[in-house]
């Protein structure tokens, strides 16, 4: 069978399983199985597969049919224009977590910020916000943390691929608590965090292809989703300079249970859309002392 036959089997498989985007799956997953692009399979079209191809590639369709997210198949997932390694230890980085960088690079592109800024990311998982910040800012140190020390190994991995080790710190433990034992208040300019906020009860009716691969370690925020940013948010208060910002990805449904976490002689916040229009992205300034 060649190339051209393969794929329109595995479209057809991928299809008759439910699988909504099948063309561009069997695609990503046969050039990934053959070491090229996407445009490489049309080079080749007519070159036969071989045995070990074919075993392969099919392997790879059932795990796909199966519910295995393509990025776990292929071990990558772009974000921020940068290829990022992903594994089942990390959650699967989003598109909708780049409005939260782009609006870290943004408020730190402002130009106030002297010397070199120091930031945290907290809940690195594959490290995709701190990579990003440290790559797309010209000066700074990120410090990551995460509970998880097999996500903090994926994370350091794809600092090294991007060339910004020296700009990362990484630390394993709970939330800020490892930057706390080595910088004292007042030093951090901004904080991003895209923690865990799924409702624990709503984990088990997410899409099966979240809840059965994803880690739960990188989904569930407590009872009512927010019970990890509720504990952030002073260890955030403490560590900022005055006029700092915290920045945390949420769920849509959790705007109207935010005021508690900011009071108003501390922050001031707004909640910002992404692209699908959704409430996303809380930008919290903490105010300077009169
Ligand atoms: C939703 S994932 C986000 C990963 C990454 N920041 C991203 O945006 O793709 C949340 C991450 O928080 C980590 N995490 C969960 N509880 C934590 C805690 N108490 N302290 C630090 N990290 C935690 C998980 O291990 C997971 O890697």
């Amino acid at each position: 069978m060649n190339i051209a036959a393969a794929l329109a089997r595995a479209r057809a498989f991928l299809h008759r399983k439910g699988i909504e985007a099948a063309a561009l799956e069997a695609e990503v997953l046969l050039a990934h199985v053959l070491g090229t692009d996407r445009v490489g399979l049309y080079r080749e079209a007519h070159r036969t597969l071989t045995r070990e191809e074919r075993v392969r590639f099919e392997e790879m369709l059932s795990r796909r049919a199966a519910g295995e997210p393509v990025a776990y198949l292929t071990g990558h997932r772009e974000f921020m224009g940068l290829d990022f390694l992903v594994t089942r230890d990390v959650l699967i980085p989003r598109p909708e977590t780049e409005l939260l960088v782009e609006m870290a690079l943004e408020i730190l592109g402002r130009g106030d910020v002297p010397g070199e800024p120091l930031l945290a990311d907290v809940g690195t998982g594959s490290g995709a916000i701190a990579v990003s910040l440290a790559r797309y800012l010209a000066r700074g140190t990120v410090y990551a943390t995460d509970i998880s020390p097999a996500a903090l190994a994926v994370a350091a991995e794809n600092a090294r691929r991007h060339g910004v080790t020296g700009r990362i710190v990484f630390l394993s433990g709970d939330l800020l608590a490892p930057v706390r034992e080595i910088l004292p208040p007042g030093s951090l300019v901004l904080v991003a965090a895209n923690l865990p906020y799924i409702p624990s009860a709503d984990i088990g009716r997410l899409m099966p292809d979240v809840a059965c691969y994803e880690p739960h370690l990188a989904l569930d925020g407590g009872a009512d989703g927010l019970e990890l940013y509720r504990r952030l948010v002073p260890q955030a208060r403490e560590l900022l300079v005055p006029g700092g910002h915290l920045l945390m990805e949420i769920s849509p449904g959790q705007v109207s249970l935010l005021g508690p976490l900011f009071p108003p002689d501390t922050w001031q916040y707004r909640v910002h859309r992404d692209l699908a229009g959704r409430e996303r992205l809380v930008v919290a300034r903490k105010k300077a002392p009169f």
